[in-house]
C-alpha cells in the first residue's frame, strides 16, 4: 500500500489514491502523521489544475466540525428557502450535486446536477425517506442518516443504482436545542476523478513510436500497442532480447497478446526485413505437422506433390517462426524440433539429407508447460531449450490500468473504420475496468467494435453493454408492493402533467380528476405548489 507524504504532488497522489477510499493518511519526512488528504480536497485540487502542487496544501486535520449550530435562523425560513425558486436557481447553477433532507432524513430537494450524476429523478424521491432509497437499491448507503445520527459532518462513498460511484458529504444544520433540522449533502462524481486518474496514468504509459509494419501478411502496427505499468518490464525485456537470437517462450491466457509480443520482437530485431510466420501447432492435424514444418521429398507419401514441398522452416529461413500452442505438438515431432533447435538442422520427410537453416524461434502456449513436462506429454530437454527467455504475459484483469487506454485506442480505430464518433461514458469505462475479461484483449477489441457498430447514440453507456457484462440495474424494482407501484405511477403522471401544463387546473383536466383531488395528492407527495397561479 502506497504511503502518502506531504511533498508528493497532486498528480502522484491521484495515481496512487486507493479506489473506493475517501481519505488517506499523510506523513511527513520523519514518517509522523500530519493529517488527512480527502478525496474531496484532491478533486478540488484537480479542478483548480494544481497537479504539480505538493499535497501539503490540501491536507486537513479532520477536526470535528464547528459552528454547525444555527442560533438565529428560524426553521420556517429554512423550509421556505428550500421550497423557493431562489433555492432552485442557486443550486441548479452548481456543477456538483446537492441533496437536502429534513431532520428525519426525508428528501426535500435535489438539484439538476444530482439528477445528471445519478440518473435518479426528482419525481422518484422527493418526499421519500433515505431508508426507502436504500431499500429500493437506488443508493448503497446514506450520508444524511449517518450525519443525523452523529450530528456531525460525514463524508462517504456511495454506489448508485446505475453503477456509478459518488462522494457524498453531509453537513447537518442544528437547532438551538442541538437537534438536526436539515442535512445539506454535496455530491461529487468519483467516477470523473477515477477517469482523470486513468487519463493521467495513460499519459504516462509508454507508447512505442514505431510506425513500421512487418513484411508479409503478418503485419502489426506497433503504434497501436498499449504498454502499461504491468507490461512495461515485458516490453523492455523484449527490446533487449530482440537483438539476440535467444529462444523465447511466451506463456499466458488466450488473447493476452503473446502473438503480438512475438511480432514486436521480430519488428525490433535485425530480421525485421525478413519473413515472420505464425503457425498454430494445435490447428493442423498431427499427421500433417511434420510435412508442414519440414517439407517433403517427391513421392514421400501417397497423395504428396510430385515435386515435393518446401517446409515452413525453409520458407522462413533468415526470419522468425512463431509456433503458437507448442504444448499441442505431438511427442514424436518434439524430437525433430529439438534437432532444429539445437543444431539448426532438419530433414525433409522422405529425405536422408540434412538441411541447415537460420530461423529465430519464438514459441507460445496458454498451458502450463512445466506441468506437461511432469505429466510426460512434453519433453523436458525441449522445454529447457525453448525456455531460454520466458515471458509470463498477465491477463487483462491484472493490468486494469491498460483497460481505458485500450478501449480508447480501439474506439478510435473502429470509429475511423466505420466513420462514427462514439464516445464512452466515464461509468462505462469504470465498469469495464473492473470486468474480468475472460477473453482478455481480444474480447475487449471485439466489444469495442460491436459497440461502435450496434449503438444508435454517439454516447455509449452502461445500458449498451451486452447483458453478461452489464451491472444489474435497480435490482429491487420488482419487490414493490402494488400500493407502492401505483403510488409511484401516480407521482410521475402528476409531475409530468404539471411540467406540461403548468397549473393544477389544466393538469387535473388532463388527468381526468378534480383540481382539489390533484392538490391533495400533490400535498401527499410533497410536491411544490408555489408556482400555482389559479
Ligand atoms: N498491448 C496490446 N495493445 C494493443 N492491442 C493488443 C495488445 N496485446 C494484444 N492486443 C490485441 O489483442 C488481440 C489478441 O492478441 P494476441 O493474438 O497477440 O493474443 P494471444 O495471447 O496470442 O492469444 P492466443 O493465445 O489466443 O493466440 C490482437 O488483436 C492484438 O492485436
Amino acid at each position: 500500500m502506497t504511503k502518502f507524504y506531504s511533498d508528493m504532488t497532486v498528480e502522484e497522489a491521484i495515481s496512487c489514491f486507493p479506489i473506493g477510499s475517501t481519505e488517506v493518511e499523510v506523513l511527513d519526512d520523519s514518517e509522523d502523521f500530519i493529517g488527512f488528504l480527502t478525496i474531496e480536497a484532491l478533486s478540488a485540487a484537480v479542478q483548480q489544475s494544481d497537479l504539480t502542487k505538493p499535497i501539503s496544501h490540501f491536507i486537513t486535520v479532520n477536526a470535528p466540525l464547528q459552528n454547525l449550530r444555527n442560533y438565529s435562523i428560524p426553521y420556517d425560513q429554512f423550509q421556505a428557502f428550500f421550497e423557493s425558486d431562489l433555492c432552485r436557481v442557486v443550486f441548479n447553477a452548481l456543477y456538483d450535486g446537492v441533496y437536502i433532507t429534513d431532520g428525519d432524513g426525508t428528501t426535500l430537494f435535489i438539484n439538476q446536477a444530482y439528477q445528471r450524476i445519478t440518473g435518479i429523478r426528482e419525481e422518484e424521491i422527493i418526499g421519500k425517506p433515505m431508508s426507502y432509497l436504500i431499500e429500493q437499491g437506488m443508493i448503497s448507503v446514506s450520508a444524511s442518516l449517518d450525519s443525523i445520527r452523529t450530528k456531525n459532518q460525514v463524508t462517504l462513498t456511495q454506489r448508485i443504482r446505475n453503477g456509478r460511484k459518488i462522494i457524498v458529504s453531509a453537513t447537518p444544520i442544528l437547532s438551538p436545542q442541538n437537534e438536526v433540522i436539515f442535512v445539506i449533502n454535496s455530491v461529487r462524481d468519483i467516477t470523473e476523478l477515477i477517469r482523470m486518474k486513468y487519463t493521467i496514468d495513460s499519459q504516462k504509459l509508454s507508447f512505442q513510436p514505431i510506425s513500421q509494419l512487418l513484411p508479409g501478411s503478418e503485419q502489426v502496427n506497433l503504434q497501436e500497442i498499449i504498454i502499461g505499468p504491468s507490461t512495461t518490464p515485458l516490453f523492455k525485456l523484449a527490446d533487449k532480447v530482440a537483438k539476440t537470437d535467444a529462444k523465447i517462450l511466451l506463456q499466458g491466457e488466450t488473447g493476452v497478446g503473446k502473438s503480438l509480443i512475438a511480432k514486436y520482437i521480430h519488428a525490433k530485431s535485425s530480421r525485421k526485413e525478413k519473413i515472420f510466420l505464425e503457425l498454430n501447432c494445435g490447428a493442423i492435424p498431427a499427421n500433417l505437422v511434420e510435412s508442414e514444418l519440414f517439407g517433403y521429398e517427391p513421392g514421400a507419401f501417397t497423395g504428396s506433390l510430385k515435386n515435393g514441398k518446401m517446409g515452413i522452416f525453409e520458407k522462413v529461413n533468415g526470419g522468425t517462426l512463431f509456433l503458437d500452442e507448442i504444448g499441442d505438438l505431438p511427442l514424436e515431432l518434439q524430437v525433430k524440433l529439438l534437432k532444429v533447435v539445437e543444431e539448426n538442422k532438419f530433414m525433409r520427410v522422405g529425405s536422408t539429407e540434412m538441411k541447415e537453416v537460420d530461423v529465430r524461434l519464438i514459441t507460445a502456449t496458454h498451458r502450463d508447460l512445466a506441468s506437461l513436462v511432469q505429466e510426460g506429454s512434453f519433453r523436458e530437454d525441449l522445454y529447457y531449450r525453448l525456455n531460454i527467455v520466458s515471458f509470463e504475459v498477465p491477463p487483462l484483469r491484472q493490468r486494469k490500468e491498460e483497460t481505458i487506454p485500450l478501449l480508447e485506442m480501439y474506439l478510435k480505430k473502429f470509429n475511423e473504420k466505420y466513420n462514427e464518433k462514439k464516445k464512452m461514458t466515464p461509468e462505462c469505462y469504470e465498469w469495464l475496468t473492473n470486468y474480468s475479461w475472460p477473453g482478455n484483449i481480444r474480447e475487449l477489441a471485439s466489444l469495442a467494435e460491436r459497440l461502435v457498430v450496434t449503438t444508435y447514440d454517439d454516447t455509449i453507456d452502461l445500458s449498451n453493454l451486452p447483458s453478461f457484462i452489464q451491472p444489474v440495474l435497480s435490482k429491487k424494482t420488482t419487490t414493490h408492493s402494488l400500493k407502492e407501484a401505483v403510488s409511484e405511477l401516480e407521482r410521475s403522471l402528476i409531475l409530468n402533467a404539471m411540467k406540461k401544463y403548468g397549473t393544477t387546473r389544466a393538469a387535473a383536466i388532463s388527468l381526468d380528476i378534480s383540481q382539489s383531488a390533484l392538490v391533495q395528492k400533490m400535498k401527499k407527495f410533497h410536491m411544490r405548489l408555489e408556482n400555482e397561479s389559479n
